[in-house]
């Protein structure tokens, strides 16, 4: 297979990579000894520490319509809105993970990871969406081969269940998760899961990243299924983007419930598991020392990280949520909030970047109101024309480790110090085609030891972090810029079947963990 036949230059690099490494080594040793008195790698966590690395099914499968599956709200928003997608691609093809995980696997365990995350696409499962309307064998299947690889290698499977692919057929039905229907369709999924899958996946997780579901769905428009208020102008049929997203984020909080419910009741006492949640949150640096915008900053944690981390923990959203947003922000019940309240084991923790924070003293939006604008605050990437961190090939992302160390420092203070696993950290580089270049990720291999030592200093300064997975195992369909950008730590050649080829940063991985 391709990554057998680049063996020999996967050799090559090896030896380069080695020599790099012990130079990138004795550096990172130097500068560790000022904070660390040992060397810099994986010793330095406890043995059980989980490194790994992450996918998921729509960015990385392929295989759209294959063996029985049906179509995804992604299938559909790729294939009917190519401009939302910045090079009009979209993942029918992706990866052609679904045919070539063995290969790819094998090459997870040449690297060292000690775990692998995926998701399992609702509609290969339920081609429909519902159980009533059949499950497909061929789906569970697949899933038990993967789940069978990956265990052979002696790695363990993260599993996500949901990472953005509604089944069309629910969205058409009654309009995926803007319904509360949806939750016992999802139950029904999740189950055929925990069943099937349960006796050898330990770790799973309901759903990821909820805040950019319902934002990037529901508010902007710019991901699927693409609903956003006429004023936006973004080339939405149907939304409110006033509205909609906080719905979406209440019936996506009632599934998860749901479902950790029924693990913890009837799977958990046998299957011996845990299960928990994805979310993502940059850190909101004050602006200034203004109490204004340390209020700023901390309003802007709860839009995005406490909109759903505060009804996991307490059972009901932020109180700067409810001031600001009124009767647009759903109430839960008291048998919803109960539901929801302690309905996880860990917290998945995805963390990319960090902004500055400002008060915004222009009075709120009461014409165009959006999601977006109701924490009212001056989001930045600059104060004073210094950059927040060093920019990155992704126009959005600068590189912010100590952010990565903040953000999880907060959540131990304010959100009862749960267990944390980071399952996305990563970077991308924007248009680059030649593999040379692109395996010669110095920039990568410089963003994981900076990430990886804030993480260190987290866990040293007690936060019950458990793991670290690098977005991305591979480059792969990045949503809205397809496939311009690569956050892999494997790079994927486009132009030549897909052939896999380890970067100078998953090299370095493999050292760090002494494999
Ligand atoms: N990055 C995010 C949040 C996001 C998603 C789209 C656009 C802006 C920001 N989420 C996680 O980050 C990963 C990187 O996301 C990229 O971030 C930069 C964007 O320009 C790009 O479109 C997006 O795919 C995704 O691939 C994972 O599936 C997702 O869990």
């Amino acid at each position: 297979m391709a990554f057998q036949g680049s063996f020999l230059a996967i050799n090559l690099l090896i030896f380069l990579a080695n020599f790099l490494a012990k130079i990138e080594f004795s550096v990172s040793a130097k500068v560790l000894s000022r904070t660390i008195s040992t060397p810099f790698n994986r010793t330095i966590f406890p043995s059980d520490f989980l490194f790994g690395a992450s996918t998921s099914t729509y960015q990385y499968e392929g295989a759209w319509n294959e063996d029985g599956k049906g179509p995804s709200i992604w299938d559909t928003f790729a294939h009917t809105h190519p401009e939302k997608i910045l090079d009009r691609s979209n993942g029918d093809i992706a990866l052609d993970f679904y045919h070539r995980y063995k290969e790819d696997v094998k090459l997870a365990k040449f690297e060292g990871l000690d775990a692998f995350r995926f998701s399992i696409a609702w509609t290969r499962i339920f081609p429909q969406g519902k159980l009533s309307k059949g499950v497909n064998q061929a789906g569970i299947d697949h899933y038990n081969n993967l789940i069978n690889e990956i265990i052979a290698l002696g790695i363990k499977p993260l599993v996500t269940l949901f990472h953005w692919d509604v089944p069309q057929a629910l969205e058409d039905e009654y309009l995926g998760f803007l319904s509360p229907k949806i939750v016992d369709d999802y139950l029904d999924f999740v189950e055929i899961c925990f069943k099937h899958f349960g006796d050898r996946v330990q770790l799973w997780t309901t759903m990821n990243e909820p805040w950019i579901f319902a934002s990037m769905g529901y508010d902007a428009g710019s991901l699927a299924p693409g609903r956003c208020s006429a004023w936006r102008n973004n080339n939405c049929s149907a939304g409110n983007s006033a509205t909609e997203p906080y719905i979406v984020g209440h019936n996506m909080l009632l599934a998860h419930g749901a479902a950790a419910k029924l693990y913890r009741q009837k799977y958990k006492p046998i299957q011996k598991g845990e299960i928990g949640i994805i979310l993502v949150s940059q850190w909101f640096e004050p602006f200034s020392n203004k109490q204004e915008d340390k209020r700023a900053s901390k309003r802007a944690l709860d839009f995005m990280l406490g909109w759903f981390l505060h009804p996991l923990t307490y059972g009901d959203y932020p109180r700067t949520m409810r001031k600001l947003l009124g009767k647009r922000l759903p109430k839960f019940t008291p048998k919803e909030s109960k539901l929801v309240k302690e309905s996880f084991e860990f917290i998945g923790m995805n963390y990319y970047t960090s902004n500055f924070a400002a008060h915004l003293s222009t009075p709120p939006n009461t014409v165009n109101i959006s999601s977006g604008t109701d924490n009212q605050v001056n989001q930045t990437t600059s104060r004073n024309g210094k950059l927040i961190g060093d920019p990155t090939g992704v126009s959005i992302f600068y590189v912010a480790p100590w952010g990565l160390y903040k953000l999880l420092v907060y959540t131990k203070k304010y959100y009862k110090n749960p267990t944390v696993y980071v399952t996305e950290c990563g970077m991308g580089e924007s248009d680059i085609d030649d593999v040379a270049k692109g395996i010669n990720d110095a920039q990568r291999v410089d963003f994981y030891k900076r990430h990886i030592k804030a993480l260190y200093r987290s866990f040293r300064d007690g936060v019950n972090v458990k793991g670290f997975f690098a977005w991305s195992f591979f480059d792969n369909f990045e949503w809205g810029s397809g496939y311009t950008q690569r956050f892999g730590i494997n790079f994927i050649d486009y132009k030549n079947n897909l052939k896999r080829y380890p970067k100078r940063s998953a090299l370095w991985m493999k050292r760090f963990l002494l494999k």
